[in-house]
């Protein structure tokens, strides 16, 4: 039996605002029961067809590598940010600084992408907090970013229409805004699952990407890790 190619997707954002309950849903197909606090980092993996349909499908495992929230793991969750092959921005639609904050996640991601020497990333100072995120992103990056706004349930009529309207972001990504409980949010044949199966494609072709550089340069390639849990020393 041929061996499953497998990606790593990072899921980022402030403590609370969903992200476990995200991943569960989009892994499982249904909501987490009771969502517990992630401390450290928990994995979630699902299969997915890559380019589903055309003469290159093929079977990947989608990693999601959902990190916890809080600001006292911001230096042992940075060991997990390499390899990454992609991005998943959560921010809780009834907090707007949790929104405002992806920039500081997708920051540290970056930075340390760039202290791994990611040569999409060039010129970006490992200790820089001030990168310049959309800049960054348009121009150099490959790596596929999706936005995802939680709690829609929770937002009152008015803002809804304005935050349904949303489609494009400072990103330059796909968004989904959702209710983490409710299965139909990510149900097949929606367009909030078409967008997460694109987002998929693009994470598999951007390790594609990475891996034929890494053969060119030799760069070594960090070992592949099964659905687990990882704790930090820390607790808060
Ligand atoms: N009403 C509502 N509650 C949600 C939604 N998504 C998550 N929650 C609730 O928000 C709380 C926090 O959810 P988690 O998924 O644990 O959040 P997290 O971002 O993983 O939090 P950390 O582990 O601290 O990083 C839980 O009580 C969830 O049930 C949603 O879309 N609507």
């Amino acid at each position: 039996m041929s061996s499953i190619d497998r990606v790593r997707i990072m899921v980022l954002g402030d403590s609370g605002v969903g992200k476990t309950s995200f991943v569960h849903l989009a892994s499982h197909n249904e909501p987490i029961k009771s969502p517990s606090w992630t401390i450290g980092c928990s994995v979630e993996v699902k299969l997915h067809e890559f380019k589903e349909g055309t003469k290159e499908q093929k079977t990947f495992f989608v990693e999601f590598w959902d990190v916890g929230g809080s600001n006292n793991h911001r230096n042992t969750r940075q060991v997990f940010y390499n390899p990454c092959h992609g991005a998943i921005l959560v921010h809780d639609l009834t907090n707007r600084k949790s929104e405002e904050n992806l920039q500081k996640w997708l920051t540290e991601l970056l930075n340390r992408e760039a202290a791994n020497g990611d040569a999409n990333l060039s010129g970006v100072s490992s200790d820089s907090e001030d990168l310049d995120v959309e800049n960054l992103l348009g121009a150099n990056s490959l790596m596929p970013i999706l936005l995802v706004g939680t709690k829609l349930d929770q937002v009152d009529d008015k803002r809804s229409n304005s935050v349904n309207k949303s489609s494009r972001n400072r990103y330059n990504s796909e968004e989904i805004l959702l209710d983490c409980r409710q299965a139909r949010y990510l149900a097949a044949g929606t367009s909030n699952a078409v967008k997460l199966s694109r987002f998929y494609d693009k994470v598999i072709e951007n390790s594609l990407y990475d891996r034929r550089k890494n053969d060119r340069f030799g760069t070594n390639t960090v070992a592949p890790i099964f659905s687990t849990k990882f704790y930090s020393p820390h607790q808060d």
